[in-house]
């Protein structure tokens, strides 16, 4: 007997139209990126881990899924919809078929938890938001430091597991890749090796990964050239850990507040990730104050004072994460002066994002395929766009904020990827956006 599945409406859109300046207070969810490799570092550690403050997007779904199918359980307790229990089931489970891994990039942060459960990881290559090659060499060196064996195909890669090594594992990164920081940590980690990695990134991100460990009893050291991990005298019985708050949401919702001239206070993360975007918020002429983990966005006032903005995303510590660059550069199209944009490290980024802002009318000079210009302010014009990757959609939704008539966003999956209800947060402040199922 054949079945026929009937599809659901996956024709929705949101509707976005020019309203009053935003105001009021909104609280932003735990960070995607945050939770990602948290969740795999739960897995790593091999207690139960309790995680509170999981955000609901489908990218975290998908990695909580992956464990499941894994030989995780994932406990939810109950009224407790942001908080899981992690731990490992008591029996061995069958090596997983793990296509849904190619949904997602952060599926390659289970690779050390999977070697210590299966004794190999065989997945397929990573997905998530194309902008542009991401390769993922430099996790296999990490891997080989450790002397596991990778073998790479077509569709897919696996990686087996060195017989048990003692004493420090000691590698230099050829560049600050934040996902091979977080696999060379991790796979620490499940050998129980002291780890010594050279050139790291340190992104908020990655921190809280050692903020972790740490809580759990690793001994942890954070420079800017080295990263020392040390494991405990014995293994930790149980963990909690708090998934911060998400900083990308955050600075997205100041952007969206400054673009209409509004004011609001944005809670829930913390100061210090917000520094890169804070001071571009600055040179653009918009006032904030940040308090421990409120950003306050005064925009009112100051939007005469925008002097030319250079953002230019960045993998050094302290640098502008590439994450952020869409919604400034949605704002900058409002804002009085000639503004430039870089992102070498995704270099598809602005091919997702320019011809989209093109169709509300932005005019917007490539200077390389990584590279753009922009003089503001500029008068957009709604009209129907596609969020082609997560953050080409949010910044849309900024740029609808002010554009001329009605913007419909679709391709509202890879919204969700990274946020649970971005549309809904803008509502809470005041902005006339709906969703719509034709
Ligand atoms: C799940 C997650 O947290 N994603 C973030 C992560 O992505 P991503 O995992 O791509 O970040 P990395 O810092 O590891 O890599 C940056 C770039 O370096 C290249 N590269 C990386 C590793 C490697 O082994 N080989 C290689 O060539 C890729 O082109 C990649 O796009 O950091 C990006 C840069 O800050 C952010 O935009 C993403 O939101
Ligand atoms: C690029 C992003 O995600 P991912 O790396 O998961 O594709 C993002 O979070 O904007």
């Amino acid at each position: 007997m054949t079945t026929t599945r009937v599809p659901g409406v996956a024709a929705e859109v949101i509707a976005v139209r020019p309203g009053p300046p935003l105001t009021g207070t909104v609280t932003v969810d735990g960070s995607k990126n945050a939770a990602l490799p948290l969740v795999a570092a739960a897995a790593a550690l091999g207690c139960p881990v309790r995680l509170n403050n999981i955000p609901a997007n489908t990218d975290v779904q998908t990695m909580l899924a992956l464990l499941q199918e894994s030989g995780w359980h994932v406990a939810q307790p109950v009224g407790k919809p942001t908080a899981a229990v992690i731990l490992p089931t008591e029996n061995q489970p069958v090596r997983p078929h793990l296509p849904q891994a190619a949904r997602i990039r952060a599926s390659y942060y289970l690779v050390p938890a999977l070697l210590a459960r299966h004794g190999e990881a065989r997945l397929p290559w990573p997905g998530g938001c194309r902008i542009g090659a991401r390769g993922m060499d430099l996790h296999f060196k990490v891997y080989e430091a450790f002397g596991d064996r990778s073998v790479l195909g077509d569709s897919g890669y696996r990686v087996e597991a060195a017989r048990r090594r003692y004493g420090t594992v000691s590698l230099v990164l050829p560049f600050r890749s934040r996902g091979a920081t977080v696999a060379a940590l991790l796979r620490a980690v499940t050998t129980g090796r002291p780890l010594r990695l050279g050139e790291p990134n340190l992104s908020p991100e990655v921190l809280y990964v050692l903020e972790a460990l740490q809580a759990a009893g690793w001994e942890t050291r954070a420079g800017e050239r080295l990263l020392a991990l040390s494991p405990p005298p014995s293994a930790p019985s149980d963990a909690a850990w708090v998934v911060p708050g998400d900083k990308v949401e955050a600075g997205t919702l100041a952007c969206a507040v400054a673009t209409t001239g509004g004011s609001a206070r944005i809670r829930g993360a913390r100061a210090d990730d917000l520094g890169p975007l804070v001071a571009a918020l600055h040179r653009l002429g918009i006032s904030t104050v940040s308090e421990a983990d409120t950003l306050t966005v005064n925009a009112q006032d100051g939007r005469l004072a925008s002097r030319p903005l250079r953002a230019t995303a960045s993998l050094s510590p302290g640098g502008l994460d590439a994450d952020f660059e869409p919604p400034l550069m949605a704002l900058a199209l409002g804002l009085p002066g000639t503004h430039l944009f870089a992102d070498a490290i995704n270099p598809g980024r602005h091919g997702n994002l320019l011809p989209q802002l093109a169709r509300l009318g932005a005019d917007i000079e490539e200077i390389s395929p990584t590279e753009c210009r922009l003089t503001g302010p500029q008068r957009l014009t709604g009209t129907g766009v596609e969020a082609t990757d997560i953050r080409t959609g949010s910044a849309l939704m900024v740029a609808g904020l002010t554009a001329q008539g009605v913007t419909t966003l679709g391709g509202l999956d890879q919204l969700r990827r990274g946020h649970a209800d971005l549309p809904g947060k803008l509502h809470t402040l005041g902005a006339d956006i709906c969703e719509v199922t034709p």
